[in-house]
């Protein structure tokens, strides 16, 4: 099945017009616009509690925006009649009745929206969890959760797709699946949105990158935008005089920062020109190193400030 444009519509597109969202003191999402469109994966990042599920339950109307709106095709969701047949979505692994077997549960799922029986199986074939149809959804693995939630989104066979962290949990075959067939999906020309704490599960999967902090969009563009803006050569130094060095750097114009200890990490100033602002000053150099920074690093830096809590980059 093809949804691509070439079916001429302007559907399929997720609006988010500043949607802001408190609760209390807390403004978990903060006059965000952005659009997201089919055919390409939108990564949609930010580090934990940077809002990234309330913005994905407000467009899915389950939670009321305070102010501003999020729609699908120009209506918002609620106001929208095919359900799982229009948006399939996996926000919380644990939703399904661990006292059910898989395909109970996404039987359930299919009569509540008038969906023929056969999709069960043919979307359990598609996650791959066909030999444990039977099971008792309470004795599955995170990863195997993860898989039955992805099967629910996919029940309907929707041209939209809003998955929350769908990595979780799953093992090193599983995610390279999964990337996989969000790469598919997109090509059939769907819109699909994911969601993710980590830059290192987006940079194979999506083309397209929303990143938030503190509920407040820092970047909307292609990864390879945001890439080559994160590129920004640097350059590593080591010297037993990092606070006179890091004076005469500033004076030329480069950005230092002070990385503990004797290391100075230099952006803004080739490692040529730190070698002669150096050698001038008599500066004695242990280690000059330049290096371009990796996708992971242009997001850390990106959202540094915005972090609720320390993020490590390991997940
Ligand atoms: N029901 C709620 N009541 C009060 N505060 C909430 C509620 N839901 C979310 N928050 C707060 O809103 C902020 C955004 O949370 P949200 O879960 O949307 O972030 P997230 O980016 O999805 O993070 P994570 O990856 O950790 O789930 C956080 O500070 C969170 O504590």
């Amino acid at each position: 099945m093809s949804y691509g444009a070439a079916s001429g519509s302007v559907d399929r597109v997720i609006e988010v017009n500043h949607l802001t969202k408190r609760y209390g003191a807390v403004t978990a999402v903060n006059a965000l616009t952005f659009t997201v469109r089919p055919g390409r994966v939108t990564g949609f990042l930010g580090p934990n509690g940077a809002g990234k599920s309330t913005t994905m339950r407000m467009i899915l109307g389950l939670n009321r925006p305070t102010s501003g709106s999020a729609t699908i095709d120009g209506k918002p969701f609620a106001r929208h009649r095919a359900g799982l047949r229009h948006v399939g979505a996996l926000l919380d692994a644990g939703d399904a009745h661990p006292g059910r077997s898989a395909a109970a549960h996404l039987w359930a799922l299919a009569r509540g929206n008038g969906l023929p029986r056969r999709r069960v199986a043919e979307v359990l074939s598609e996650v791959g969890l066909e030999g444990v149809a039977r099971r008792r959804v309470g004795g599955f693995s995170l990863g195997m959760r993860q898989r039955l939630g992805i099967a629910a989104a996919l029940l309907g066979d929707p041209p939209v797709l809003l998955f929350d962290e769908p990595v979780n949990g799953l093992d090193p075959e599983g995610v390279r699946w999964i990337r996989g067939m969000f790469r598919r999906l997109a090509e059939q020309g769907r819109t699909v949105l994911v969601s993710s704490h980590l830059m290192s599960e987006m940079e194979n999967t999506a083309g397209h990158l929303i990143v938030i902090g503190r509920g407040q969009l820092i970047a909307d563009e292609s990864l390879t935008a945001f890439a080559a803006r994160g590129a920004q050569a640097r350059v590593t130094v080591r010297t037993p005089d990092p606070d006179e060095l890091a004076a005469v750097l500033a004076i030329d114009g480069a950005s230092v920062r002070r990385d503990g200890g004797d290391v100075l990490t230099v952006t803004g100033m080739s490692a040529g020109r730190v070698g002669e602002l150096a050698f001038a000053r008599r500066i004695m150099l242990y280690e000059l190193a330049p290096r371009t920074a990796s996708l992971e690093e242009a997001f850390m830096e990106s959202t540094a400030g915005h972090a609720d809590h320390v993020v490590d980059g390991r997940g």
